[in-house]
């Protein structure tokens, strides 16, 4: 325990990122207390990845049971299959109840001081709590800062959480609309098509850049867009963007051209789901009382250890993670710099290495990546001086696949040709959010695609796609 100090670490937010913070500073032997305002878990738990990973899991399965010409060649035939959205719904929030309650258990067994109330910092070492009882404030060795994310609206839209939503309310599955517009086909957009097309809405997509998916490796978007949007009850408006949203019953959208800002049209729909990416919760922290300011997008600014910057230098002890420095904006990101934030103020210097952080949508078929896309990967090359090649397979060509009639999709290698480095790994197909971590394993020891085409993998596996693709890669 420092001297002199209440705490040796206060976290103010308890989402993953603080909560992997407060578990890693126990096992380091620190007294730690963590501050949350809202909801114990954060976005995850509670709005993010678990109740939307419950619905797609249901949702999943009522897409499956009502492909009748897949269960056909299997030799299956059922009857009609139904589902009740309350249901679906329900299974969601149990879901995030269950994972609240084990998160906050947790930490008490732990030993962590759980602190409800807004934290803010009141001083080098100093963190004021204020609730309706008044304000405290305690002490600490170091602070870190880990207050997440909040939903972006983009000005012209109007939000009321019944008709237009974000993923706050989305979630919460209240309503299965018969026509739903989406505006965005980043992670949020894309997952949810699939929930709301498995469970029969009809779907509008709209994507204000030029092609859909506009993060993902181009190769394995263009692919993902014949298997996830083509077939489906999906019409897709690429360089467009929803200028003004109205709520109501109908809802209005007013669309228009994103290069040209010159008025299309206007839809009339019944819900509107804004899935345009989510801004930082970074106000109200209290950091001009240490003087730091925040970034242009409003990120607090961090070096590569999570140290708080005040004009490029190191505020000592203060740390930030998480959502709120806008490195990645996922949840094992999160938690990951937690621990590097953690393990910097140990004395042991750790950076984090985003190369081999992977990344899934989770729809059906699944999407991942580890590393770097082609494009990216060639930028890469041209400052380095190095060359780039790829190398791919497909699951139709995967037994495993073959076997389960389950053959939509590719892995996408790219490396450099000098040295034979995995700079990147895409995978659309079937569980590809589990396949991609012997990727991710790969990237973080930097491994050439030579030693892992001699990596030996069991057959007959999903995993052997990834094999091939490495092996290609030797005689091309
Ligand atoms: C619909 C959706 C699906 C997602 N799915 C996935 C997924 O499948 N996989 C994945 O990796 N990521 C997913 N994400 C992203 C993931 O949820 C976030 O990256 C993650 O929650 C970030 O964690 P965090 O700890 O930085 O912030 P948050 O989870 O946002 O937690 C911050 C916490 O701090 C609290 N807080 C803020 N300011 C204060 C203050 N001053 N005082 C006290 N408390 C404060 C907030 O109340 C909040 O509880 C998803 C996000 C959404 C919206
Ligand atoms: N499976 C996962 O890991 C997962 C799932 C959901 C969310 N998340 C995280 O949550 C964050 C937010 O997700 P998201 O999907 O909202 O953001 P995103 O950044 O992934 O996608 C937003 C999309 O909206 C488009 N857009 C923005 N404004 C628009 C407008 N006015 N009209 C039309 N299109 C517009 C953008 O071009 C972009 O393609 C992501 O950064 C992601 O990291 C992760």
């Amino acid at each position: 325990m420092s001297p002199g100090f209440d705490y040796d670490l206060v976290i103010i937010g308890a989402g993953v990122g603080g909560h992997g913070a407060a578990l890693h500073a126990i096992s380091c032997g620190l007294k730690t207390a963590i501050i949350e305002a809202g909801d114990m878990g954060g976005t995850c738990v509670n709005r993010g990845c678990i109740p939307s990973k419950a619905l797609l899991a249901a949702s999943g399965k009522v897409r499956e049971l009502r492909n009748a010409h897949h269960l056909k060649s299997l030799g299956i035939q059922i009857g009609n299959v139904e589902f009740e959205r309350q249901a679906i719904a329900d299974h969601a929030n149990n879901l995030v109840a269950k994972i609240q309650g084990d998160l906050t258990n947790s930490l008490k067994r732990l030993g962590v001081e759980i602190i409800r109330g807004w934290g803010k910092v009141s001083g080098t070492q100093k963190v004021t709590i204020t609730t309706d009882k008044g304000e405290k404030t305690i002490t600490a060795q170091d602070i870190i800062l880990s207050p997440g994310s909040v939903p972006f609206v983009p000005p012209g839209i109007e939000v009321d959480g019944k008709t237009v939503f974000t993923s706050d309310q989305g979630v919460k599955l209240e309503t299965l609309p018969k026509w739903v517009a989406i505006i965005g086909s980043g992670y949020i957009g894309l997952e949810f098509s699939d929930v709301y097309s498995a469970l029969g809405c009809e779907i509008t997509l709209i994507e204000a850049l030029s092609e859909l998916m506009p993060g993902f490796d181009r190769d394995i978007a263009k692919l993902a867009e014949r298997v996830l949007i083509n077939p489906r009850d999906i019409e897709t408006k690429v360089g467009i963007y929803a200028k003004k949203i109205i709520p109501g019953s109908p809802v209005i959208i007013e669309l228009a051209d994103f290069q040209t800002k010159e008025d299309l049209e206007v839809l009339e729909v019944d819900a509107c789901l804004v899935a345009t990416g989510r801004v930082p919760a970074t106000q109200n922290l209290g950091l001009d009382s240490v003087g730091v300011a925040l970034d242009r997008r409003n990120f607090i600014p961090v070096n590569d250890n999570m140290a708080v910057l005040s004009d490029g230098e190191v505020v000592p002890h203060l740390w930030a993670i998480g959502d709120a420095i806008g490195k990645m904006m996922l949840a094992h990101a999160a938690s990951a710099q937690g621990i590097i934030a953690v393990e910097n103020m140990m004395g042991r210097h750790k950076t984090v290495d985003y190369r081999s952080i992977p990344a899934a949508a989770f729809t059906h078929p699944e999407v991942s990546y580890v590393g770097l896309t082609e494009t990216a990967a060639h930028a890469l090359g041209l400052t380095e001086g190095f060359e780039v090649a790829t190398s791919k397979s497909y699951f139709k060509g995967n037994s495993k696949a073959l076997a389960e009639n389950d053959t939509d999709g590719m892995t996408k290698v790219i490396y450099r040709t000098d040295t034979g480095e995995v700079l990147g790994v895409h995978i659309f197909g079937p569980h590809a959010s589990d396949l991609i971590h012997e990727a991710a394993a790969a990237i973080a020891s930097r491994q050439s695609i030579q030693t892992l085409a001699y990596l030996v993998h069991a057959h007959p596996t999903l995993s052997e796609v990834l094999d091939e693709a490495y092996k290609r890669a030797l005689v091309s």
